[in-house]
């Protein structure tokens, strides 16, 4: 069995979800510039509780939109163990309704709202602690094989 059919579960409702893998930038543990997500599966969704930190910063104090950006996309990438099908970002869009603020609390989660084909229509939220919407995302994903990872170079990383 390949490391990537080893992440596609099935994983309860409740579960930590595993990391991509160990160096990606979203969520892999051994990735010095990443952001370490921590993710689980409640019901539909996949959630995480997210602090940004000053490697993540933009205007100071305020996380870089391009790192929130990336946190949702990896976020999404743990759809991927519900719909349990590999696949990859084909558009992603953000709509960043207030700052997100370096060193504070932001739960994150996401959803799959549809499919079609292969193309899979999901949503995502960030929202601070007292409640308050921080950015929305859409994004469309596209499944794939197993052989498009395998196109950079010869991995089992995933
Ligand atoms: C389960 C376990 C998972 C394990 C985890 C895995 C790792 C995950 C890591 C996660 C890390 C985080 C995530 C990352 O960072 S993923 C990394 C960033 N993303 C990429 O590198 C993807 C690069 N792009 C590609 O490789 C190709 O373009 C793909 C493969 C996506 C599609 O090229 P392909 O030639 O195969 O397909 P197609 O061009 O015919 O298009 C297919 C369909 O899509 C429709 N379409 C196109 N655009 C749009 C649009 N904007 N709105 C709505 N629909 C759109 C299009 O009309 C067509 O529809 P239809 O005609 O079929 O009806």
């Amino acid at each position: 069995m390949t490391a990537l059919q080893q992440r596609i579960g099935p994983h309860p409702d409740g579960a930590h979800l595993p990391a991509h893998h160990e160096q990606c930038l979203g969520c892999g543990v051994d990735n010095p510039h990443g952001h370490h997500l921590s993710v689980h599966r409640e019901g539909d969704l996949v959630v995480a509780t997210h602090v940004f930190d000053d490697r993540h910063v933009g205007a100071p104090g305020i996380a870089h939109g391009g790192a929130v950006a990336t946190v949702l996309d990896d976020l999404y990438g743990f759809l991927l163990y519900l719909v349990g099908e590999p696949a990859v970002t084909r558009q992603l869009v953000v709509e960043y309704l207030a700052p997100v603020l370096i060193g504070t609390t932001y739960r994150l989660e996401a959803r799959v709202d549809r499919r079609e084909g292969r193309k899979l229509f999901v949503n995502a939220k960030v929202t601070a602690l007292d409640g308050r919407t921080a950015a929305t995302s859409t994004a469309v994903f596209v499944t794939v094989d197993a052989e498009h990872f395998t196109q950079a170079r010869p991995s089992s990383a995933i």
